[in-house]
């Protein structure tokens, strides 16, 4: 059971994280969800104290984080994140028997889960153990990189994005492989995700920060049927059905005069995505581009209006 207790983070004189209480039940699954910047991955980190917190208290199965000595947090807690930060100079095997190697465990036993790791992964453990890094697809480099947080089975498996740059198959079955682990092992799992999707998939609890507090924390049920602000609804739409005909439209359907900053969207891409992009980066509003030039714009009021009423 991890325990947050009023932890807060802070750089300078902005709150990262502000007074954030919250509890993961042991074999559970925490999503922490929210728009970027929102405090996700701060919160995260301070759980393994690669963020030291500025106030509050974490304890981990009853114990304070801080009086576990570092070897415990960093080999007994599984940490994957996002571009899987494999050592490129190392094996796929090496790569995934790096903790096992540190904890002592012999040859054999290395090899062992080594091998029932890469077939949990669905990769053949025959033409995969001897690879190196640059010879797997992203995908897969993906996947070693999870198996690799859990090679000493950690109680406690911590995952930043895992599944960003992944394509939606691929993603697909890596959140499946996920669920799997989680159900066989007991693994509790904190994973933060941009995907209010992803989160409502694999969450027994959802997360929901937004400038560094926490403006939710519930069951997936609970969320959608009784969000907790106007914000939380907004989030949670990328779900239903409203946003579902926001995905079929494009953006060249909703443009308008006028200027925005940032990187544009294509006239192409769907008013889900320009919805998305905006709540993502922040932005009232974002250029939309056509054959390379800057078309016009599309703000977050008209892609929510339009979400709300898609056929007026
Ligand atoms: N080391 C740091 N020094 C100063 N500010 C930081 C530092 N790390 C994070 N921040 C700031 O704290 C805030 C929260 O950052 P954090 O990375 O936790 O957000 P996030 O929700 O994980 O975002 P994203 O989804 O974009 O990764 C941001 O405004 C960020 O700029």
């Amino acid at each position: 059971m991890i325990e947050i207790d009023a932890i807060s983070k802070i750089y300078g004189d902005q709150n990262a994280v502000e007074n954030v209480s919250l509890t993961i039940e042991s074999g559970e699954l925490a999503a922490i969800v929210g728009t970027s910047g929102s405090g996700k991955t701060t919160l995260m980190r301070m759980i393994n104290r690669l963020v030291e917190p500025s106030a509050g208290t974490i304890r981990i199965d009853g114990r304070d984080n801080r009086d576990l000595p570092d070897y415990e947090l960093r080999r007994g807690i599984g940490y994957a994140i996002q571009g899987h930060g494999l050592f490129p100079h190392r094996t796929v095997a090496e790569n995934i028997a790096t903790v096992p190697k540190l904890l002592g465990w012999d040859k054999k036993r290395r090899h062992d889960r080594v091998d029932e790791l890469l077939s949990l992964f669905h990769l053949e453990p025959g033409q995969y153990r001897d690879r190196m890094p640059f010879e797997l697809s992203g995908g897969e480099q993906q996947r070693i990189g999870v198996a690799r947080a859990l090679a000493a089975e950690p109680h406690l498996l911590l995952m930043d994005e895992p599944f960003g740059a992944l394509d939606p198959i691929i993603r697909a079955k890596a959140q499946e492989d996920l669920l799997d682990i989680q159900r066989r092992f007991s693994t509790t799992i904190v994973l933060v995700t941009h995907d209010m999707d992803e989160a409502i998939m694999l969450g027994h609890k959802i997360a929901v920060m937004s400038d560094g507090k926490l403006l939710q924390y519930a069951p997936p049920a609970e969320i959608i049927t009784n969000p907790a602000s106007d914000f939380v609804n907004v989030l949670l739409g990328t779900g239903d059905k409203a946003f579902r005909m926001l995905s079929l439209e494009a953006c060249e359907n909703l443009v308008e005069q006028g200027v925005a900053d940032g990187n544009p969207v294509s006239c192409t891409a769907s008013l889900k995505d320009a919805l998305a992009e905006t709540l993502w980066s922040g932005r009232d509003a974002v250029p939309v581009e056509k054959d390379g030039v800057v078309i016009g714009r599309v703000t977050r009021e008209a892609l929510i209006r339009h979400a709300a009423e898609p056929r007026s």
